[in-house]
Order: C-alpha cells, then structure tokens, then sequence
C-alpha cells in the first residue's frame, strides 16, 4: 500500500498532531496530496497530514478494475466479509491499526490525531452521508458485507451510527461543507438525513452543514474550502 506523509517544520523538534484525509472514489493517495491545496494551512497550524490510498491495488481478483465505484479506487475504508473480497479488502483494519503503526516511526504524536475526507467518508466535504440509503453505499456494502447483512452495514453509516453508538450526550463539533451543484447531492450524499439524525439524537446545533453556492464535487471546490477544515482540526489538536 502506498501512502504519502505532509511532514511541516515543527516536526524537526518533535511529535505533532496528524490529520487523516480519505479520499473519494477512484482516487489514489496522490489526489489529495496534489490538489487540495492542504499543505500551506497544514504548514501553518504545524500538522502532519497523511494521505492513504483507497483500496488494495493489482490483487488479482475477478473485475477489481471494471468499476469506479467498487473495487480499486473504492474500498470504501470499511472490511470486506464475502468470499471474494475478504482476503485483501480490509480498508477499515488498514486506516485503524496498519497504517497508524507505520507511521508511528515518524514524528507524529498518536494521542492528537483526527480524520477527515471526502465524499467516501464523512467529516467533511460532500460525504455520502447515509451510505445504506443510496446507491453508492448500498452497491459497495452488497458486495463487500452481503447483501442480507445489513446490520454490518449499519456500522459505517453515519446517520445510523449516531442513534445506535454516538453518546447522546456527547458534545459533537462537526464541519460539512457540499456544493449546490454537486451532482450527487440529491442521490448520493443524503445530507438532509444527516441533520435529520444529528436533530433525533439530542446532537441539535453540532453539526455545521454549509452549502456552498455553486460549488461542484470536484477538487477545486475543497482546495476553496481546506483552509477552514485545516483550522477546525487544528482547533481540536493543539
Ligand atoms: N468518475 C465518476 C465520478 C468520480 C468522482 O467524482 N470521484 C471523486 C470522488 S467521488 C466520491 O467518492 C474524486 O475525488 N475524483 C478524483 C479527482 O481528482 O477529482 C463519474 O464520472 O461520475
């Protein structure tokens, strides 16, 4: 698995705080690194920010290359329990204890450590917020879970996650910016579940949804808006 590291100056002198990003469909661990513009604000705010990919590369499995939305470039971050995909797709284990162990040779400090991303993930831009509700969501979790294994899918729902696991009483500060002209705001991302869910579960006035006038899903929509996501992180980690 490939990954890149965004190291900034303060990490000559010792551990600082690290943010995840994970990127969207069909996109490696460049996309981020190369488009968002991140790494002046990361610069900036003294934090390290890693840049996983996506999904295994070149496992030989049957048609891992033949869509864009599952398979390579769409791990979707979670693990795979059918037969076909179990061996290798295990992004969830990946993100959560493998990666963060190769990276603890560099100078980062594992107590400070948030995650963000886009549209595959949620916090912060355009997520696919209520993955077991649209098409996106319910085509990889058929082929990753199965397809009658829908309290699995449940646990990599956001909106779902906040009635069953969220502490009710737990203070939530979360950022999610979309664009108005996102084509996959209506189908895909879900969002007005998502405050629906934030509003249910005693979460009312945590979540900052923003819409953002005329913004589409594309990169030049989160290098406007990274700055802001970069220093809501930083606000948290130092
Ligand atoms: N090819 C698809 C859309 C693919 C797309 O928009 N990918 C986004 C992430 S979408 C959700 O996870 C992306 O980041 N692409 C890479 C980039 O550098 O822009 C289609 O045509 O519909």
């Amino acid at each position: 698995m490939q990954f890149n590291v965004f190291l900034p100056k303060e990490t000559e002198h010792g551990k600082v705080p690290a943010v995840y990003f994970l990127a969207g469909l069909t996109c490696t661990e460049d996309n981020f690194a190369q488009k968002s513009g991140a790494f002046g604000p990361a610069a900036r705010e003294g934090l390290v920010i890693i840049c996983p990919d996506t999904s295994p590369r070149k496992v030989n499995i049957e048609g891992e290359d033949d869509d864009y939305d599952f398979g390579s470039g769409a791990g979707f971050y979670i693990n795979a329990t059918t037969p076909k995909w179990s061996k290798h797709y295990k992004m969830y284990d990946y993100i959560v204890n493998e990666l963060p162990s190769v990276v603890a040779e560099l100078p980062i400090d594992p107590k400070r450590v948030s995650i963000s991303g886009h549209s595959m993930s949620v916090s912060a831009f355009a997520p696919i917020a209520n993955p077991t509700n649209c098409p996106w969501g319910q085509k990889a979790f058929s082929g990753y879970l199965g397809e009658d294994n829908k309290e699995a899918w449940k646990e990599h729902d956001a909106c779902e996650l906040l009635s069953s696991t969220v502490d009710k009483t737990a203070k939530l500060d979360v950022l999610v910016d979309v664009g108005t002209s996102d084509n996959f705001l209506e189908k895909q991302l879900l969002l007005p579940n998502l405050e629906k869910a934030f509003k249910e579960n005693g979460h009312d006035g945590q979540l900052k949804l923003r819409y953002q006038q005329g913004y589409d899903h594309s990169y030049y929509f989160i290098s406007t808006f990274i700055d802001d996501h970069i220093r809501h992180h930083a606000k948290y980690l130092k």
